[in-house]
């Protein structure tokens, strides 16, 4: 257990979720967040469990060692307006907000306040995260600090800052990509043979080997691919099937174009 306080302004799906994930890691207890939100009544369970809600964004960041911002991007300016001047140099300011820079938050801020970025998808809530992080070369002894907080919840890897709206699309939009992948699965098992239900659990744990034979065997897909596909077989007939109606190449452009929307989800003020 540590004494680390800390404030997560704006806990909605992310910040709810870093939360439970911190919890279960059994490093942090309930009793280290502060949250804040507009309808403070939906944090009702946090309160429960034993987090502080707070409805004031400043006094909640008062005692606060880290100060998680978990805003979406049209809120940053915002609430970086009304805590300015709130945020000592002691303090260490993690941005969980998509497409909002480093140096646009100190512009608000004062460029005196540690700012560090980082990119969690949902699944902070189960630990398995793929967390990318990043900051300007100013702040670069801050990152130990922000990796060992996001190793707690699943992996992590530093990037540049100008890299991070591809993580953004490749590894938080990608949560939605690969579950869309397994819904439709689910739905092609069902028109075969299964009921929903049964044909869901089938393609989610078929896609969780998937995943897990990779990172196991530190191996590439087409390795694993060629280790299933039977000459004349039936795997090698759907794939080609799936290739020939575009599988590859809708997954390419839909992360492309996902990466090129991130980029401009923030207006410099
Ligand atoms: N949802 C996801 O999978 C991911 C989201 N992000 C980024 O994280 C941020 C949050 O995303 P979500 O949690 O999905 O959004 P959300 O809409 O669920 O949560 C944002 C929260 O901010 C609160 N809020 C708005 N104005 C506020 C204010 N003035 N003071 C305090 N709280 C305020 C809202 O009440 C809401 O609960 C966004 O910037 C998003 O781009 C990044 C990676 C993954
Ligand atoms: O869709 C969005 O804009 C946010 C950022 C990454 C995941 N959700």
């Amino acid at each position: 257990m540590v004494n680390t306080k800390i404030t997560i302004i704006g806990a909605g799906n992310l910040g709810t979720s870093l939360v439970k994930g911190l919890v279960e890691s059994k490093i942090y207890t309930p009793q280290n967040f502060v949250l804040t939100r507009r309808n403070t009544t939906k944090l009702s369970s946090f309160k429960e469990i034993g987090c502080e809600i707070a409805i004031n964004n400043i006094e909640a960041v008062t005692n606060a060692n880290i100060i998680i911002l978990a805003v979406l991007p049209q809120k940053i300016n915002e609430v970086l307006n009304e805590l300015k001047g709130s945020i000592k140099e002691d303090q260490l300011v993690v941005s969980l907000v998509s497409g909002v820079k480093v140096k646009n938050i100190q512009n608000i801020l004062g460029s005196t306040i540690p700012v560090v970025r980082a990119m969690p998808n949902t699944a902070i809530a189960i630990r398995e995260s793929m967390t990318c992080i990043a900051t300007t070369s100013n702040w670069n002894e801050k990152l130990p600090e922000v990796e060992d907080l996001f190793k707690l919840v699943g992996e992590t890897i530093v990037i540049n800052e100008e890299q991070m709206t591809s993580a953004t699309a490749l590894c938080a939009c990608g949560i939605a990509f690969f579950l869309r992948a397994i819904r439709a699965a689910s739905q092609g098992g069902n028109e075969i043979d299964f009921h929903a239900n049964e044909a869901l659990k089938m393609a989610a744990q078929t896609a969780k080997g998937a995943a897990s034979l990779l990172i196991a065997n530190n191996s590439h897909p087409e390795d694993e691919i060629d280790k299933v596909t039977s000459p004349k077989g039936c795997t090698i007939a759907g794939l080609n099937e799936m290739e020939h109606n575009g599988f590859s190449s809708s997954f390419i452009k839909g992360i492309t174009i996902s990466a090129k929307q991130a980029k401009d989800l923030y207006t410099e003020e």
